[in-house]
């Protein structure tokens, strides 16, 4: 088998074993996921990132597409310890470059030192030191991708009918296949939205909740979504997921923040201050709320860090979290978020839009 060059910030070049060739680059990130490989690497919310599996072995339960999340693989190449020959296979026929047998220990703990950082891959017969650092040096930054909602979200509306439950609008920014799963399974009638749907089109649909989806990329590049939930706040419930609960704090008066080296894993800890409640969560993100804006009251927060994970409003109806309770294979301690979502999409204290 060939070799592999992996080009990192800070000058080294680390050699690694090719698995799937190509040049690539993007922002080097880690997983602690020791589970959930074909989930992940069908995240939307992983477009433009290097993913790494800090977990040695990946690959040991075969590849099926049931469980992907969307029809494609997002990171732009996969490092892992040792990858098995269906992934390596699967991702060579997509064209995502996969590299392994390096020190992946080494190469997280520098990702915890540097946080996340800009990498490029050069992979396969021809590959050399040089076109892994020639990659890194044309890799943008995660927030110069200005437009990133583009490469992941549904270019129409596409509706997915469900029984007696509520109306919802997903706006898709790169939006899980688990969520609308997960909606449909509560008898939602899901209609799944370009990333930048006009205020018009949604108030057409008169959805019983507004969703913002999770997505790639800086929170701060979605001004169109951000500017949508500041016309419906107080007027149609608002939930979100991951960069959702980001964009819908911002249409609130909140901030956000990169984080050194983000939360990617599936047992990440989680404290719901009122109940005072433990529970077990998949996270999947570099950035974080920093302030919540004036009317959010942070109802959870990550035990290792303090991190707002969840946001709430009683009297404007907006239920958010940072992590993903619909995520597969698990933990699913937090899939009734889903239950509440439709709760509050049913209470009788709401106005409908077209009445307005
Ligand atoms: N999973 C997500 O929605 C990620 C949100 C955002 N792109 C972040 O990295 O923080």
């Amino acid at each position: 088998m060939s070799a592999a060059y992996v080009a990192l910030e800070g000058g080294s070049v680390v050699e690694a074993r090719c698995r799937a060739p190509g040049t690539s680059h993007g922002e080097l990130v880690f997983t602690t996921a020791y589970t959930g490989y074909e989930e992940s690497l069908t995240d939307p919310s992983y477009e433009e990132q290097v993913l790494t599996f800090s977990y040695p072995l990946i690959g040991n339960y075969g590849v099926r597409e049931e469980r992907f999340e969307d029809e494609r693989v997002h990171p732009r190449a996969v490092v892992a310890r040792e990858l098995t020959d269906d992934v390596a296979e699967w991702l060579e026929s997509e064209g995502v470059p996969a590299v392994d047998k390096l020190d992946t220990r080494d190469l997280v703990g520098q990702i915890r030192e540097g946080g996340a950082m800009k990498c490029g891959i050069s992979a396969g017969p021809d590959a050399s030191p040089e076109k892994a650092k020639d990659a890194l040096a044309d890799c943008p930054g995660m927030s110069d991708h200005v437009d990133i909602g583009a490469q992941v979200s549904v270019s129409g509306k596409t509706t997915y009918e469900g029984g007696d439950g509520p109306d919802v609008a997903l706006v898709d920014c790169g939006a899980k296949g688990s969520i609308v799963e997960s909606l449909l399974e509560r008898d939602a009638t899901v209609h799944v939205l370009p990333y930048d749907v006009t205020p018009g089109e949604v108030a057409d649909l008169d959805p019983d909740v507004l969703f913002v989806s999770n997505g790639p990329g800086d929170p701060a590049n979605f001004e169109a979504a951000e500017s949508l939930v500041s016309e419906f706040v107080g007027e149609v419930p608002l939930a979100g997921i991951c960069l959702g609960q980001q964009i819908v704090a911002r249409a609130l008066g909140g901030t956000t923040e990169k984080m050194a080296f983000g939360h990617r894993g599936v047992n990440q800890p989680v404290r719901d201050l009122r109940s005072d409640k433990v529970v077990m969560t998949t996270q999947n993100h570099g950035y974080t709320v920093a302030e919540p804006g004036p009317e959010l009251d942070v109802t959870q927060v990550n035990v290792n860090d303090d991190t707002a994970e969840g946001l709430e409003s009683d009297d404007l109806q907006v239920l958010t979290r940072q992590y993903h309770p619909e995520a597969n294979p698990g933990p699913h301690d937090t899939l009734g978020f889903f239950d509440n979502v439709v709760e509050m999409a049913t209470d009788e204290r709401r106005t409908p839009v077209a009445a307005d």
